[in-house]
């Protein structure tokens, strides 16, 4: 891949600090969205400056429209550009539908879809004025299938589904590709919000594949997608999930 400047949301832990070092070994500058943990996200930009690559700290909330904007802008100012844009921030409190309160569902569709779509937004708006085309991966989840204890989850992940085709349709004339990455239960912190050792444990025993994935599975197949090596592929959801299920 050419080198590139990425941004990753939600980079100072998890899959997207995975992403942003799989991109910086990959040989792209790489700016690292954080929320409230600017140590962690010191110590991701650190991994992406020992790589030889450029690193900028953006700190940023993907929850409200302005926040997108700013990150993207800050990423400018910081790198000169951005090519490829990983939008990875999410959250998901598990709550039983029965229980789910109107702020919980408003927190979770506002920073996991909205975030989604308005980070992507700006990242095209950017690469569109600088007259070059470019790369956005969502990442979606296994919980498109349904989840018991994330009604406001999968939907937003189905909602990331929905963005991805029809973002993909709207850019492609600007040859910007846009696809979504949809992980099984990967060895981070979320899962195990909600869920015990032992339960996840369970959870992994019983995929074909026998274990959870790992961050940085996930992060090669973003690296994949953002790459000419995905030049014809875009508008596409890829399923990466041990074998938990055949779409
Ligand atoms: N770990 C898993 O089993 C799976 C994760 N995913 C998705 O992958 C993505 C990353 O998840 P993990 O790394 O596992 O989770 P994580 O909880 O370890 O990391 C989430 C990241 O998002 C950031 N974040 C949260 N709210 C934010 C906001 N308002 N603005 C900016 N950043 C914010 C956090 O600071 C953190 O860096 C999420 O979108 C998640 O839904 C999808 C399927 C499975
Ligand atoms: C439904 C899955 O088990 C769920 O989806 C996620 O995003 C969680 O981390 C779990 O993998």
């Amino acid at each position: 891949m050419v080198e590139k400047v990425v941004l990753v949301t939600g980079a100072q832990q998890g899959i997207g600090a995975a992403c942003a070092l799989a991109f910086a070994a990959a040989g792209h500058d790489v700016a690292v969205n954080w929320l409230d943990d600017r140590a962690a996200a010191e110590v991701v930009a650190a991994g992406i400056r020992a790589a030889g690559r450029r690193a900028a700290l953006i700190e940023g909330d993907v929850g409200s429209v302005a926040g997108c904007q700013a990150m993207v802008q800050a990423t400018l100012e910081a790198l000169g550009r951005i090519d490829v844009l990983v939008n990875n921030a999410g959250i998901f409190p598990r709550v039983p539908f029965l229980d789910m309160t109107e702020a919980e569902w408003d927190r979770v569709l506002g920073v996991n879809l909205k975030g989604s779509a308005f980070c992507a937004q700006a990242a095209a708006r950017a690469m569109v004025a600088a007259g070059h085309g470019g790369a956005i991966v969502n990442l979606a989840s296994s919980a498109v299938r349904g989840t018991p204890v994330g009604v406001h989850y999968s939907a937003t992940k189905n909602g990331v589904v929905g963005i991805t085709r029809s973002m993909a349709l709207a850019l492609a004339p600007q040859g910007i590709r846009v696809n979504a990455i949809a992980p099984g239960t990967t060895d981070t912190a979320q899962p195990r919000y909600g869920n015990t050792e032992a339960e996840l444990q369970e959870m992994a025993r019983a995929l074909p594949l026998g274990r959870m994935g790992k961050p940085e599975e996930i992060a090669d197949l973003a690296v994949y997608l953002a790459s000419e090596k995905a030049g014809w592929v875009t508008g596409q959801v890829w399923h990466i999930n041990g074998g938990g299920y055949m779409p």
